[in-house]
């Protein structure tokens, strides 16, 4: 008789421990979430118990509902729940203050177990923690990136912006996939000196392929690993697994076989100028500093490709949708270049208002909106709340860029604004590029392509909206966002202009081969 009593008598116990331990956690995560906002951590949306308010935070495009946070909880807004703190920054000054002047503690980067430790995505810069190999690859590419240092490749810049316009005014429907090979072909010359010819070369598949892949995974919520990180030893044929060694195989190729291209050119003399002989020629050259180098250059192509792509195809878009601007700048150049030859660098300081449309540009559609999220090293009080350590902080840029604080409207395009000196608008050069320690080190780069592309396409085409399919922007929200395909008319200016991409071409020195 008591066999049969003591089984479920036991199971009773079990199940009433059970349920008053729940609703303990249960309580105690209510009355966390319940704690008045700005008492503690810093405000946020009303949470639930154990999930608190994060689910209120949407991964993808939530830039403009985060700025609507702005309005409600002011420039700090956190999110909290399933064990996981994120930080919102809605304005520059909170940018500065702990992203800058307190670097030693916010310049880690979010984990993923996924691409960063199974893909082996934490090997470029960009993934790596803040650690000291990080610290030895922003010290590899920081001469060779430095404004003066880019200078020795606009040539470089010049005849890719030439070649970009050739193939446009021969296949103007295909505008977006001209701007994206050009973005790749700067990077890989510029990294490599390596010459790329066309979309189908393996250096652009491989590279576009992992950064497609790796870019994938980083969004939190694709792979399961990246909750329960114990699913990393999962045996090898489970699907996520193949995937990570498949991309990790392929990012091992991306690196090495471009990098041993310029060893082999090195020891046989044949080498261009670029950012990998430049390093190896003038720094130490032991095989553990040979790989610290090899992944600085293999993280420029991700960083970089996508970054420059938007901000070209934006550009496109904009000139597109604002005849009236697109005007304005065909006269600058006009007046300042004339049709009798192409634009150089130096004519950027006399073309103020295409200046200004670069920066209208970059303003009007940010291109990292929620710039690299960082991660806190430690525990942390500002303006009175606590940040805990761990806590993942998203610099929302778009809230900068949409600031109400100004005498124009945000939601235009008024490229007017940067040349008015009354006006409060801040450049968008200091805020787009990141801050602090991990400030993109492709500043100067990504201002001079952007520059030269543009200004090439200015002086070389009319853009317009093809009135029967009419144009609505609609940008990607991922990471970096950039302009959906879209449908745009894109002509030549007139015969010379024509004439003069093509006398270009055909007078081209091969910057390469020189
Ligand atoms: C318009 C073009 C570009 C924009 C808007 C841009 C923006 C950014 C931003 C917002 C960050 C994060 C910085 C932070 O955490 O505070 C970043 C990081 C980075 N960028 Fe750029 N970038 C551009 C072009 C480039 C180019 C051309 C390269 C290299 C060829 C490059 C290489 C990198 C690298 C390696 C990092 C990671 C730095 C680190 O984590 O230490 N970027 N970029």
């Amino acid at each position: 008789m008591s066999d049969g009593s003591a089984v479920p008598l036991n199971s009773q116990v079990i199940f009433i421990y059970l349920t008053l331990l729940c609703v303990a956690v249960l309580l105690i995560t209510w009355s966390r979430a319940s704690i008045p906002t700005g008492s503690k951590n810093p405000p946020g949306p009303h949470g639930w118990p154990i999930i608190g308010n994060i689910l209120n935070l949407s991964l993808k495009g939530s830039w403009n509902s985060l700025t609507a946070f702005r309005k409600i909880y002011g420039d700090l807004v956190f999110f909290h729940g399933l064990g996981n703190n994120i930080l919102v920054l809605n304005s520059l000054d909170t940018m500065n203050d702990l992203l800058d002047k307190r670097g030693q503690l916010y310049s880690d980067r979010p984990f993923f177990t996924m691409a960063s430790e199974l893909m082996g995505a934490d090997q470029t810069m960009i993934f790596k923690s803040y650690c000291e190999e990080w610290r030895e690859q922003r010290k590899i590419v920081r001469g060779a990136l430095s404004p003066s240092s880019v200078k020795k490749y606009h040539p470089m810049l010049k005849d890719f912006a030439v070649h970009m316009c050739g193939d446009i005014i021969e296949r103007p429907l295909d505008f977006c996939s001209s701007v994206r090979l050009t973005a790749g072909k700067i990077v890989i010359g510029f990294t490599y000196g390596i010459r790329i010819e066309s979309a189908e070369d393996e250096y652009i598949t491989d590279e576009e392929e992992v950064t497609e892949r790796v870019g994938r995974a980083a969004v939190p919520g694709t792979y399961l690993c990246d909750f329960v990180p114990m699913m990393k030893y999962l045996p090898e044929w489970v699907p996520f697994r193949k995937e990570a060694r498949a991309v990790r195989e392929l990012a091992e190729r991306c690196a090495s076989r471009p990098f041993e291209t310029v060893l082999r050119n090195m020891s046989q003399g044949i080498a261009t100028t670029s950012l990998v002989k430049d390093i190896l020629t003038t720094g130490k050259t032991e095989s553990k500093h040979l790989n610290g180098v090899k992944w600085a250059a293999g993280s420029l192509y991700a960083a970089g490709t996508e970054t420059t792509y938007a901000s070209v195809l934006t550009f496109i878009m904009a000139m597109a949708l604002h005849p009236k601007q697109q005007q304005l700048a065909h006269d600058e150049i006009d007046r300042v270049v004339g049709p009798g030859r192409l634009p150089q660098f130096e004519d950027r300081e006399n073309l103020p208002y295409l200046n200004a449309i670069i920066k209208e540009t970059a303003r009007w559609h940010p291109v990292v909106p929620l710039s690299v999220a960082r991660r806190t090293l430690a525990d942390d009080w500002y303006k009175g709340f606590h940040i805990p350590k761990g806590t993942i902080i998203v610099p929302n840029l778009w809230a900068v860029a949409f600031s109400e604080n100004v005498r124009y409207d945000p939601q235009a395009f008024i490229p007017e604004r940067f040349l008015d000196e009354g006006s409060l608008e801040i450049n968008p050069a200091t805020w787009q590029f990141g801050f602090g320690r991990r400030i993109c080190p492709g500043k100067a780069l990504a201002e001079e392509s952007v520059f030269i592309l543009i200004a090439h396409l200015i002086w070389t085409f009319s853009f317009a909206v093809d009135e029967s399919e009419g144009l609505a922007p609609e940008f990607t929200e991922d990471l970096v966002s950039y302009p959906k395909p879209f449908k745009c008319l894109i002509s030549p200016r007139s015969e010379r202009h024509h004439a003069g991409v093509q006398d270009a071409l055909a007078g081209d020195d091969n910057w390469f081969l020189s």
